[in-house]
Formats: structure tokens, sequence, C-alpha cells
């Protein structure tokens, strides 16, 4: 080791650890998006074509190959210019590294799970989307910038009725409010409830798309739904919402929650809501 590292001379380490550095950052911020599940795909192919052609004397592959390779950037550039984008206009933001735990903080879920209440028993429908790894700006964009602190009074104010914006989502970012009236795309499972209407496809179409959680509200029936990656959990009491979301935004606190829990607690809910997938259609309870 010792005989590699003076061979290899401190500037070339200090290189290496930039080097290092900077894709270790890439990679975090594009931890949990889609482009980091097609970099991995490009990354695979990419590997296997160039052990193949050096085994094999595949000629044409490998000239086909040093292409890619020079070009590689050029590719990513061109394939991740969205998310590239986003990502870059994050960066300066100082809550880019730690969104998770913004969200998850006492105060924001006690917010979001009064409001969900307070929605409920004035029978005002509702349609809260909070973000997670995947950036959801290209749907924030869409709608009308709040940029605001979460509070239970700022949330029925946006879905009453004579609100402007009261129409489509709200998304949350970063543990704030960042945008109202954001339109989501309509879930396509054609085995999604029929009686589902079009606020509830668009929470599953939404959660289908992205690692997002929605919590929605029914103007109809005042129930309290959460909805993650295609499931679909009714009925959920604000406690049990509470609950849940708090262990959904903070990975790390499941173990100890699960040793805790007892009676009706978040892991049924889970269970429940692998019951309420989509396709399974219809309500369980
Ligand atoms: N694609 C969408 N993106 C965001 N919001 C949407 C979208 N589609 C519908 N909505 C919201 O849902 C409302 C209509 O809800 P609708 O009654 O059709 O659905 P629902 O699932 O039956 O809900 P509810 O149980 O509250 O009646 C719209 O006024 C709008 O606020």
């Amino acid at each position: 080791m010792a005989e590699l590292f003076q061979k290899l001379g401190p500037w070339a380490i200090v290189d290496i650890l930039i080097i290092a550095a900077i894709i270790y950052r890439l990679l975090l911020l594009i931890r949990g998006t889609r482009a980091m599940q097609m970099v991995l795909g490009i990354l695979v192919l990419a590997g296997l074509t160039f052990l193949v052609s050096q085994i094999y004397p595949l000629t044409t592959l490998k000239w086909v190959m040093d292409k890619f390779y020079s070009s590689i950037i050029i590719i990513i550039v061109i394939l991740f210019q969205e998310d590239i984008r986003r990502v870059l206009s994050r960066m300066g933001k100082k809550t880019v590294f730690q969104s998770g735990e913004a969200v998850s903080s006492r105060q924001i879920l006690d917010e979001i799970t009064r409001a969900a209440s307070s929605l409920t028993s004035k029978k005002i429908g509702a349609l809260i989307v909070i973000e997670r790894n995947i950036i959801l700006s290209r749907y924030v964009d869409v709608g009308i910038l709040v940029d605001s602190r979460i509070s239970k009074e700022l949330l029925v104010a946006i879905f009453h009725p004579t609100s402007p914006v009261h129409d489509g989502a709200v998304i949350i970012q970063q543990g704030r409010i960042a945008a109202a009236g954001c339109f989501l795309p309509l879930t396509r499972d054609e085995r999604v409830d029929p009686d589902l209407g079009t606020r509830h496809r668009a929470a599953i179409g939404m959660s289908q798309e992205t690692d997002a959680l929605v919590v929605v509200v029914s103007e109809e029936t005042q129930a309290i739904s959460l909805v993650v990656d295609g499931n679909v959990s009714r009925n959920l009491g604000p406690k049990e919402l509470r609950k849940v979301l708090r262990n959904l935004l903070s990975p790390d606190r499941d173990v100890s929650e699960k040793k805790k829990s007892s009676g009706k607690n978040w892991n049924q809910v889970i269970e429940r809501m692998k019951i309420f997938r989509s396709g399974g259609g219809g309500e369980h309870e």
C-alpha cells in the first residue's frame, strides 16, 4: 500500500480524492431519482459490454464502446438535462441535504395532520403531496408558488372552496409549502377502484410516478387517505396518519417504532396499504 502511495505521489492522491468526493456528492444528489436508476442501468450495460468486448475479439463492438465512452458526458447531459437543472437550482439552498429531517419534524407533521382533520370536519377536499427523495420541482413549477412555512391555518385556507388556488394539490418540499394548485399526473392503471374520482386518481398517479407521500381528504366521504407507491390506505384517523407519515419520512425510526408499537399501529396501517393495492380495487374495511 505504502509503495502504491509512493508511486502515485501526493498530487495523484489529492486528485483521486477530489474526483471521489465529486462523484459521491453527485450520487447523493440524484439518489432516489429516476436519473439514478438510468445512470445505474447505463453503467451496468456499459460495464457488461466492455467486459465482452475485452474477452472476445469483437472489434466493431469495441469501436462502438470507445466512441460511447468518449461521449458519455454529453449523453448524460442530454438525457438528464431537466434533472440536472433542478438539482443545480437546489444546490444553493441550505436544506437540500436535509429535506427528510425537515419535513418529519414534530411540528410540521402536527400541522399537516391537524389540517387534514380540520378539512375533514369542514367537508373540504384536499390533496397534499410530501416530497421525499425524488425532486418534485416539475410539478411545483406548474402550480402557484407559495414558499411558506407549513401551518394548519394556511393549508385549510388554501383548500377552502372560496380560495382561488383550492383546485389541485399542495406540494410540500423541504419542510415548506412550495406551491398550491398543482396538477398531478392521473394514474392510468385500469385496475384502480372505479369508485375513486380524479382527486384520488391524481394521488395514485403521483405516488406511482414519484416516491412522494400523498395525503387525500375526500370532500365526498370526508375520509383521510394516504397514498404511497400506488397503494391507498383509506379512513385513517389523524393520529394514525401522523404516525405513518413520521415513520415513512424518517426511515431510521422504523426499528424503534416497531419495537414500541402495539395495538392499532402504523405497521398495521402499512399492512392495510398492501391490501389496498390500487390494483386490488375496492375497499376492504
Ligand atoms: N390531476 C389533478 N391534479 C391535482 N388535483 C386534481 C387533479 N384532478 C382532480 N383534482 C382535484 O380533485 C378535485 C375533483 O375531485 P373529484 O370529486 O373528481 O375526485 P374524488 O376522488 O371523488 O374526490 P372527493 O372524494 O373529494 O370527491 C378537483 O376539483 C381538483 O381539486
